[in-house]
């Protein structure tokens, strides 16, 4: 018998390789993930209406079981910011400019956060599972092929940037790993039946 599927929605194809790693690490998993490139609207506001809102979204545009995700990068001295909003301050100001936001504050510490958001279809319930990796804002250091890896050293990675790290080692204390791990517990009692 076939597994049902789920469809995680991103335009972000580093997020679905991490995804997809987290995912198929442990015991097997009572459904099949699959992959649509939707890029959906960014929206504002509150990080977990965002993910909500997203979701639904993307349960209309697929008519099926999906998951999304939303991820941010909150300055504790800058009371969140840039938060949800990160894409763009990477974007418009990059690594040195997202340091030089912080470079008048003596606390340069800094949380990461997933939320990702499951629903079974469009006008199902949302589920929401949020992770967080705490740790400091630095000066670039590591390979430049995902976001803001270079500038966040996480307090459990012995002075590595996520950047530097291993991908196993990331996933096992990242803001993702741990909103998917959550994820993982949920569908394998509730996920969708074939
Ligand atoms: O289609 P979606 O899933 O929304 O993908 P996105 O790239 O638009 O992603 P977000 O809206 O969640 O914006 C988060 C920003 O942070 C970056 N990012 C997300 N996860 C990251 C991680 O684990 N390490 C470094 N950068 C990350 C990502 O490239 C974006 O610039
Ligand atoms: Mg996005």
């Amino acid at each position: 018998m076939s597994k049902p599927k789920i469809t995680f929605v991103t335009g972000n194809k580093k997020k679905l390789e991490e995804v997809k790693q987290i995912l198929e690490n442990g015991e097997e998993l009572p459904f099949e993930l699959t992959n649509s490139k939707i890029d959906l609207p960014e929206l504002q506001g509150d990080p977990f209406d965002i993910a909500r809102e997203k979701c639904i979204l993307a349960a209309k545009a697929v008519n099926g079981a999906v998951l999304t995700e939303d991820t941010s990068l909150c300055f504790n001295a800058l009371n969140s910011m840039p938060g949800v909003y990160i894409k763009w301050f990477l974007e418009k100001c990059g690594h040195e400019g997202l340091n030089k936001m912080l470079d008048g504050f003596d606390d340069r510490s800094a949380y990461a956060m997933t939320i990702v958001a499951y629903a079974e279809g469009p006008d199902k319930e949302v589920m929401l599972f949020d992770g967080r990796t705490s740790g400091q804002i630095v000066r670039p250091r590591g390979p430049l092929d995902f976001g803001w890896d270079p500038i966040f050293e996480p307090d459990e990675g012995a002075g590595k940037t996520y950047a530097e790290m291993t991908k196993e080692s990331k996933n096992s204390i990242s803001h993702r790993g741990r909103s998917f791990e959550k994820v993982r517990q949920f569908l394998s009692e509730n996920g969708p039946k074939s």
